[in-house]
């Protein structure tokens, strides 16, 4: 049976770490690190999310200041905001919850936040930074499955890594930091021929296609470990459950390590956004 990677467990440790600097920041310069967190429109899933990032935000003693906005809300009020938020002295980081009703422009609102506020680290700038091995401000999500595969692989150098899926927010950013980290990285996705066995041959799969319980234990080496990114709600008997794009019962019996959903990726993402968060703050000190 695989090891579990626990990341509510994890994520705890991260938010220690986050409470300690803000304490510092405190202290030190009289600085209140402040996340802004803009939500538009109404989808449940997002509602949790934003509810979960302002709660940890003031565990942590961060300051955090909501902005929830009608689902008709325009590109140009949106805009609007996101500049005052930009030349706001108080605020430190910029979160705009995704994604955002059709009719809005998420490129066209992430190229608007000032990159040094820019705490998802989705800004073209911090995108291009992060591709040329450059201090940046890391995407969360993939922030948060560095330290967790750190947990099993200290020394991740030489490691066969695997992603499944290519979005900007996950795919895209992991492969970059697994690079970093001196992985051979392979990017499969939906036209990938034969996906099955370029996984049977990495130590490590990162799954992020966004398709429930598409890994399954043949496409696994024994041994390897496992980072299951999906969110995927279904429902059991009547009650909501959440699986994610790896089939865990099966694959546990065959990985080395594993993540579980929920209580895998998921608080990782929200420890990393404060993290990036108290980072932002001591960088615009300077
Ligand atoms: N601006 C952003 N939007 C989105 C991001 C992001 O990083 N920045 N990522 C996802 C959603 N997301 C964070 O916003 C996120 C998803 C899931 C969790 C989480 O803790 N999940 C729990 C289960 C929660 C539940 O019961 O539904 C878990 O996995 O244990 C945190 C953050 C898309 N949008």
């Amino acid at each position: 049976m695989a090891q579990l990677i626990d990341g509510k467990q994890l994520s705890n440790q991260v938010l220690q770490e986050v409470a300690s600097e803000v304490e510092r920041l405190k202290a030190e310069h009289d600085v209140e690190p402040t996340l802004a967190v803009v939500l538009v429109g109404e989808d449940p899933a997002s509602q949790v999310y934003v509810r979960n990032k302002v709660k940890r935000a003031k565990e942590a003693g961060m300051g955090s200041i909501e902005h929830r906005l009608g689902t008709e809300t325009t590109q140009g009020d949106l805009n609007q905001l996101i500049e005052r938020l930009n030349h706001d002295p108080r605020v430190h980081g910029i979160l705009v919850q995704l994604p955002l009703p059709s009719h809005l422009d998420e490129e066209e609102v992430i190229a608007a936040i000032n990159p040094a506020k820019d705490v998802d680290g989705f800004h073209p700038l911090n995108v291009g930074a992060l591709a040329a091995g450059q201090a940046s401000l890391v995407p969360c999500t993939p922030q948060g499955c560095m330290i967790m595969l750190r947990q099993v692989h200290p020394d991740l150098s030489g490691k066969h890594a695997v992603v499944v899926g290519r979005s900007n927010i996950v795919g895209k950013p992991m492969a970059a930091l697994l690079l970093q980290a001196n992985c051979t990285v392979t990017i499969a996705h939906s036209r990938t021929q034969d996906i099955e066995s370029l996984c049977r041959n990495a130590d490590i799969v990162v799954a992020a296609a966004g398709r429930r319980e598409l890994v399954d234990a043949d496409w696994i080496k024994p041994g390897a470990t496992v980072i299951d990114v999906g969110i995927n709600a279904i429902e059991v008997e009547g009650k909501r459950k959440l699986v994610g794009d790896v089939a865990f019962e099966a694959v546990a019996e065959k990985a080395g390590a594993i993540t579980p959903v929920p209580g895998g990726v998921g608080p990782m993402t929200i420890a990393c956004l404060l993290l990036n968060t108290t980072r932002a703050a001591r960088h615009q000190l300077a």
